[in-house]
This record gives structure tokens, C-alpha cells and sequence, in this order.
């Protein structure tokens, strides 16, 4: 059941006690109680005033229901490059950024998991290895408006008996036809990829999203706690529970002495602390920086800075918060000569309430997608620059580069005009940034560095995709339709000096909202990393993360898929601890 409070639940007995009822932490809870003799309590830090129940329309919706986010994380983040700060949206909310992502269904590449099985040692992590957790998770489902989808998917890589809910595009965009013809026109790195899900994500593809046929969010939340899973008996949700730390005992079994199986949170910031003890393990599921945070809160990290704060080092484990990792994002838009985009549905509530009574009335119509694209690409960088700076990929079917390209102005456009947008991105960055805390009060906001373009390696590369952007817009079947490039655009040519292109991206940098790997997994006795590849925070007992923060590196694609993946494996190996008896 879910609950408000803490004091209503009528035992508070439990094996498993998760942290962050987000999108691996659900994964986790459902799967654990599957098993009637584990009974599994979750701590919710979001979902006062909306849980994922409410919160199933599409983020760039006008349905009238926001996502929340915690905004004390959108405070910090300095761009290497000037100052502005970016905002690090995460979700606050029951399904946690499951509930508010854009819902693109995107996997990496199959190297990218390689690359995690290569430095885990763990085979359990590789391409083949993850085919069963994915599978486990996506029920691939038909468009909302049915259409016909052969040649837009290839079937065999796709599962369609898992739990959350992904589909093809339900709403035909006028350009759809217009942004394959513009690639077919160009060739070269302009090539169809039938399934950018096969593992080889390269070329032009229709894009995947987590929702259903009835054009509804598949959120962890609506997913993974639908009614069915629940109302298990052994499962139990407490909202509004702001975790600060876990408490440690003695263990004979650890190398530091130490196990963390109790849990200290709050309801109100100002209120009373409650403590709460599970029989077999905590689990932190409280996302990239939610988890770090509460390690950190913990005496869990760098002992030299955590005694400089005044907090007592319990464990030494320094990469806690390093290897921060994102993906930066710049905007590009172009007036177009239609009066057929998604710019009057984000801007003018005519035109938004007229869309959402036929999506009520139908479940189908332009609100059943969460943006106004239907396409994704993948590139890699000119050998050139890898031979330069090295190569960041995973490997060599692994893209540097994404590019979204989208019936309008990529959010909420300006007061007149129509648009076409490519959103490019640097989806296999070489730079890193880190999070901290600077405070003994465990709910001041941590400090946090995305660290964008810290490496020559990720400009380079985002210069390298305006050109890639700018090539693409002058296909000549976009003649007549894109009319002209808009703002700053119109100031730059593929062959801008860099300086040019360099003030370009230092004005319009955001985050993609992909950060991971603050709570890295490593190798068994690596020296380096803070859970092993089992999930097991290193050095102490009772203690595992089970979320996008234990990500070695990022991968080359949108993040919560391989959340998912972490989250269905994390539970597999859980159960199997205890189920061998
Ligand atoms: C705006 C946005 C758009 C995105 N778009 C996409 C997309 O289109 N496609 C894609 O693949 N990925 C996207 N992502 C990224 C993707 O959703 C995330 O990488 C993934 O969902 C992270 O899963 P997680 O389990 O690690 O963390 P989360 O799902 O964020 O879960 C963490 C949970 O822990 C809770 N929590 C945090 N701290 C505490 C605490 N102290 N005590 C108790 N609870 C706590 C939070 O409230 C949250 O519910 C987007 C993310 C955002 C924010």
C-alpha cells in the first residue's frame, strides 16, 4: 500500500528497506515481493502534492498537470565554460524521473555494456548478459493511432512481455517524411538505422518512448506499481520521507567493521527524525545524487574532506560523487513556412485545450507523444578527432553524437513564428564533473559540477555537430520549408571559425538530464569505484545502490533504459542472495 506517513504503516518490520522510490527503485521493490517471503518497505522522498499515478501525461504536455522537481538541486551546476548556471532537473516524485522524463526509449550501444562488463569484471553486465533484464522490462505495445509500424522497428530485438510500456510515435509529424528524404538526399553518416535499439544505434531512426497505446506515461511508478503489484501485502510506499543517512552497527562480516542496515529519515525538514531497520539490506535508490548525498551525509567517502566538514569518516571510499557524468545539449532552430507544428500547442491554450478534448475524447492526437519529434540519429566524431584527443566511445558502434529533430521549437517557443529544431548533443563526452556537500545539515543542497567541456575532447566534438546540424538543414528537401536559421543561428555557417561556433554553445548549453556515475561500480578489490559489480557498496555489510549513480560511465544514449537494466539485474542479485537460502 502507499502511505503519507510513517506512523500509519501498522508493522514496521521489514527485510528490505528501499531508498528513493524512483525508476530503479520500484524495479527493485516489485521484483523483491515477488517473492511472498520478503517483505519490502520503500522511502519516498517526493509525492506529497502528485505521485506518478497523477503525473502520466507527457512532460511537454499542456494537460495542466507539472511535473515536480526538487529544485534545491537546480541551484548549483557552474559550467566550466562561463557561468551560467544549469539547471539539473531530477524527479521528486513517486517513479522518480521515470514520472517527468521526456520518455524517450533508448538502450546505448551493445558496447557500451561491454565496457561495463570489461571494467566490473563482470560478464553479468555485458551486451548478451543485459538482453534478459531487458527483456524483462519493455513490453513493446502499438502506436496510439495504430498505425502501420513494419520497417519502423525490427520486432526480433524487442520484448513484448515485460512491464513498462514503449511504443513508436502515435502522432504523424508533417516533416517525418521530410526528415527521411533530407538523409536519403545527403548519405554518408546520413543513413536509416531500421532499430536504433539492436545495439548498433549509428544512422536515422524512428524514435521508441516509454508509453502505451493509450498514449499514457509508463512511468516506473505506473509500471512497475501498477494496482496488481501494489496491493501486494509484503510491499509497503511511504511519500513525503526525506532520507538523511544510514546508521551503521557492528559486522563481523565486513572489512570495515561495518554494516548499514538502519535507515534515518523525516517527514517535515524541521521535524522529528524517524529510524527504521531492515532485517536483510538497505537499498539506495535515491538516483545520481540522492544516493552519493545520503553516503556522503553518512561518514561514506573522501575521510579527508568528510573530517574537514565535521562529519566522522566511517569508510574510506573517495569516489564517492566523482565521475559525474552528463550529456550537454544545444538547441538549434530555424523559422519554417508551415503553420503545421507543435509551437501553438506549447504557447496559445485554444489550441492545447482543443488537443487535449481529443485526446481525451480518442486517447489519440498531438499530446500522445512527449515532443515534437519522431526521429533520433546517432554519429560518430571525424576519425580526426579521436585520433586527436582519444576516443571516449564505448567502441566503434558507438556513437559521440545524437541529434533530435523536431516539428518546433524544442519547449516553450517564442510568442510568434514556427519552427524546426535539431537538439545536438555530445552523448559519449570525455569530460567529468563531480558532486559534494559542504554542509553537516544532510538537506542542504549538495554542490554539484557537470563539469561540461572540462575536456578539448567534448567542444571539438559539439562544434563537430553544429556543422553535422547545419549540413543537414540545407538537404534540398527542406528548400522552401526551413525559411531561415533563428537567433543567434542566423550569425553562423558550417564554415564559422570555431570562436563562433564556441559562442554559440557557451550561450546554449543545458543538460540533457542523463547525469550518472557518482556512486561508480568497479571491479572486485579495484582501488577505486564505491560498489562492486554486485551492487554492494565496497567494504561494509547490509549496504547496496541500485541506480543510475553506480553507472562506470555514461552511456551513449538517454539513461533510464539502462537504469531499468540496473535496476532488474540489482534485484536479481539480491534475490539470489537470499533465495540460495
Ligand atoms: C526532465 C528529465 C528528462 C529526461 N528525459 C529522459 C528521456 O527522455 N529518456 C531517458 O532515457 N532518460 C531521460 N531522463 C533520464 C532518466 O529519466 C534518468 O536517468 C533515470 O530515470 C534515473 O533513474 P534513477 O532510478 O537513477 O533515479 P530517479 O528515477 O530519479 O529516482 C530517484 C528517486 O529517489 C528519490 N530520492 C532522492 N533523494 C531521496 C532521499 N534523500 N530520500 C528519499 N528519496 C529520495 C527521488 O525523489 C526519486 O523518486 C530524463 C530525466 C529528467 C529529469
Amino acid at each position: 500500500k502507499v502511505y503519507n506517513n510513517f506512523r500509519d504503516l501498522p508493522s514496521k518490520h521489514y527485510d528490505f528497506v528501499i531508498v528513493g522510490g524512483g525508476t530503479a527503485g520500484n524495479v527493485v521493490a516489485n521484483r523483491l515481493t515477488e517473492n511472498p517471503n520478503f517483505s519490502v518497505l520503500v522511502l519516498e522522498a517526493g509525492g506529497t502534492n502528485a505521485n506518478a499515478f497523477e503525473i502520466e501525461v507527457p512532460y511537454f504536455s499542456t494537460r495542466g498537470v507539472q511535473p515536480q522537481f526538487d529544485w534545491n538541486y537546480s541551484t548549483i551546476p557552474q559550467n566550466a565554460l562561463n557561468d551560467r548556471l544549469i539547471p539539473m532537473q531530477r524527479g521528486f516524485v513517486l517513479g522518480g524521473s521515470s514520472s517527468v522524463n521526456r520518455m524517450f526509449y533508448t538502450r546505448g550501444s551493445a558496447d557500451d555494456y561491454d565496457r561495463f562488463a570489461a571494467v566490473t569484471g563482470d560478464e553479468g553486465w555485458s551486451w548478451k548478459g543485459v538482453q534478459k533484464y531487458l527483456a524483462m522490462n519493455e513490453k513493446f505495445e502499438r502506436p496510439a493511432d495504430r498505425h502501420n509500424i513494419s520497417g519502423q522497428f525490427n520486432p526480433s530485438v524487442h520484448s513484448f512481455t515485460g512491464i513498462n510500456a514503449v511504443s513508436l510515435p502515435g502522432f504523424a509529424q508533417n516533416i517525418d517524411s521530410m526528415v527521411f528524404d533530407a538523409v536519403a538526399e545527403l548519405g554518408g553518416i546520413f543513413h536509416f538505422n531500421e532499430d536504433y535499439n539492436s545495439g548498433k544505434p549509428l544512422g536515422f531512426s524512428w524514435l521508441q518512448r516509454t508509453v502505451t497505446t493509450q498514449g499514457h506515461r509508463s512511468s516506473s511508478a505506473t509500471s512497475y506499481l501498477a494496482p496488481e503489484f501494489i496491493e501486494r501485502k509484503n510491499l509497503d510506499v511511504v511519500l513525503n520521507t526525506r532520507v538523511s543517512r544510514v546508521i551503521p552497527s557492528r559486522s563481523n562480516q565486513s572489512s570495515s567493521g561495518l554494516a548499514f542496515r538502519t535507515v534515518e529519515f523525516v517527514h517535515d525538514l524541521d521535524g522529528p527524525r524517524f529510524t527504521v531497520e531492515a532485517s536483510k539490506e538497505v537499498i539506495l535508490s535515491g538516483g545520481v545524487f540522492g544516493s552519493a548525498h545520503i553516503l556522503l551525509n553518512s561518514g561514506i567517502g573522501n575521510s579527508t574532506m568528510l573530517s574537514r566538514l565535521g562529519i566522522s569518516p566511517l569508510v574510506n571510499l573517495p569516489s564517492v560523487g566523482q565521475n559525474l557524468t552528463d550529456h550537454p545539449i544545444v538547441e538549434t532552430d530555424w523559422l519554417v513556412n508551415s503553420t503545421q507544428t507543435m509551437d501553438d500547442i506549447n504557447r496559445n491554450t485554444t489550441v492545447s485545450d482543443e488537443d487535449e478534448a481529443e485526446f481525451n475524447k480518442t486517447g489519440m492526437g498531438p499530446l500522445v507523444d512527449s515532443s515534437a519529434g519522431n526521429q533520433i540519429a546517432f554519429f560518430r566524431v571525424d576519425e580526426s578527432l579521436t585520433e586527436r584527443y582519444g576516443d571516449p566511445s564505448a567502441g566503434r558502434d558507438s556513437p559521440h553524437l545524437e541529434m533530435i529533430p523536431g516539428n518546433g521549437w524544442s519547449g516553450i517557443p517564442p510568442a510568434t513564428g514556427n519552427f524546426f529544431s535539431l537538439g545536438i548533443a555530445v552523448v559519449s563526452p570525455a569530460s567529468r564533473g563531480s558532486m559534494t556537500i559542504n554542509s553537516t545539515d544532510p538537506f542542504a543542497p549538495p554542490l554539484i559540477n557537470p563539469g561540461y567541456f572540462s575536456s578539448p575532447f567534448d567542444i571539438a566534438a559539439m562544434r563537430q555537430a553544429m556543422r553535422i546540424a547545419l549540413k543537414y538543414a540545407s538537404a534540398p528537401t527542406w528548400k522552401g520549408y526551413i525559411l531561415s536559421p533563428f537567433g543567434a543561428l542566423a550569425n553562423i555557417t558550417a564554415a564559422s571559425d570555431d570562436d563562433v561556433l564556441d559562442e554559440y554553445i557557451q550561450n546554449s548549453t543545458f543538460s540533457l538530464a542523463h547525469p550518472v556515475g557518482t556512486v561508480a561500480m568497479s571491479a572486485k578489490g579495484a582501488d577505486y569505484g564505491v560498489v562492486d559489480p554486485d551492487l554492494r557498496v565496497k567494504g561494509v555489510e547490509g549496504l547496496r545502490v541500485v541506480d543510475a549513480s553506480v553507472f562506470p560511465f555514461i552511456t551513449s544514449a538517454h539513461t533510464q533504459a539502462p537504469a531499468y537494466v540496473i535496476g532488474e539485474r540489482g534485484a536479481e542479485l539480491i534475490k539470489a542472495n537470499y533465495e540460495r537460502g
